[in-house]
């Protein structure tokens, strides 16, 4: 059966060739020779408190329209001053309205750490993700099979990006372990049916190995789900949907690290 997650990869791998013709591997190698080393964001995570990375979303499968965001690095400088522990944007065009063109914009306003989202299952993505600023890529693990997650949970590693490896099982878990995951990400969100059931996270987090960052994803309307997530043993909760809908994003970021 053919899912939302695979229409969407199948998307994804068609812009990426049209980049791939456009910019060989060994440009983008020299890009990364060029570029800032990576930003740590392991130090953030593991403050004291909640820490938030916050979206930059304009659209997705789930809801349509969300946000125009004609000035990402507008609302980037706003997640900053508020105290994102870091920033993810979404690169992908199709369903999300996103590009690497946010990704310079953001990375050129704020110093906090940025997570490339995406939808990452080749090598050259990750050298994309580095040659534009990004400190993190997220790797999901379902859709990354064998011994792909590995090969580019590694390659992340060398290029100096922390992977954020996010789950949605048990037995997904089990392979973010295998992988030594030090970033790992339960998604309330089952990207096969774009059901969202912000209990998953209590029950995946205990099996998260011990020492792991555990970052609750999706799911958060308020301040009250943050603390839920808090309370579940969340180090890291990642807000979208609710940050670029707010009018005051500085202000709810501010309310969701105080819970
Ligand atoms: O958001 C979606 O509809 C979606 C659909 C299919 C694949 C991924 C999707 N979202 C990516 C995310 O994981 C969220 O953007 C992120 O966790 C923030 O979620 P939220 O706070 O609920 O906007």
């Amino acid at each position: 059966m053919t899912t939302v997650l695979d229409g969407i990869v199948d998307g994804v791998l068609e812009d990426l060739a049209a980049r791939q013709r456009e910019v060989p591997l060994a440009e983008l190698k020299a890009r990364v020779a060029d570029t800032p080393p990576a930003l740590d964001p392991l130090p953030g995570f593991r403050a004291d408190g909640v820490s938030i990375i916050a979206e930059v979303k304009r659209r997705s499968p789930s809801k349509g329209a969300l946000a125009d965001i004609p000035d990402p690095a507008k609302l980037a400088a706003e997640y900053a001053a508020g105290g994102a522990a870091a920033i993810s944007v979404l690169t992908e065009r199709r369903r999300f309205g996103g590009s690497l063109a946010d990704l310079d914009a953001v990375r050129a306003e704020v110093a906090v750490p940025l997570l490339r989202k995406d939808f990452i299952v080749t090598p050259y993505q990750l050298w994309e993700a580095r040659a534009h600023g990004a400190d993190l890529a997220l790797l999901m693990v379902v859709s990354l099979e064998g011994g792909l997650l590995a090969e580019l949970h590694g390659l992340a590693r060398e290029l100096g990006l922390t992977p954020l490896v996010e789950t949605h099982t048990e037995a997904e878990i089990a392979r973010a372990a295998e992988v030594g995951a030090e970033v790992i990400g339960v998604n309330a969100r089952d990207l096969t049916t774009l059901q969202v059931d912000n209990s998953v996270f209590a029950k995946l987090s205990p099996l998260i190995p011990a020492g792991a960052v555990r970052v609750a994803e999706s799911g958060v309307a308020g301040p009250e789900d943050v603390a839920a997530y808090r309370r579940d043993g969340a180090d890291v909760v990642l807000v979208g949907e609710a940050l670029v809908k707010s009018g005051d994003p500085r202000d709810s970021i501010t309310k969701f690290r105080a819970v």
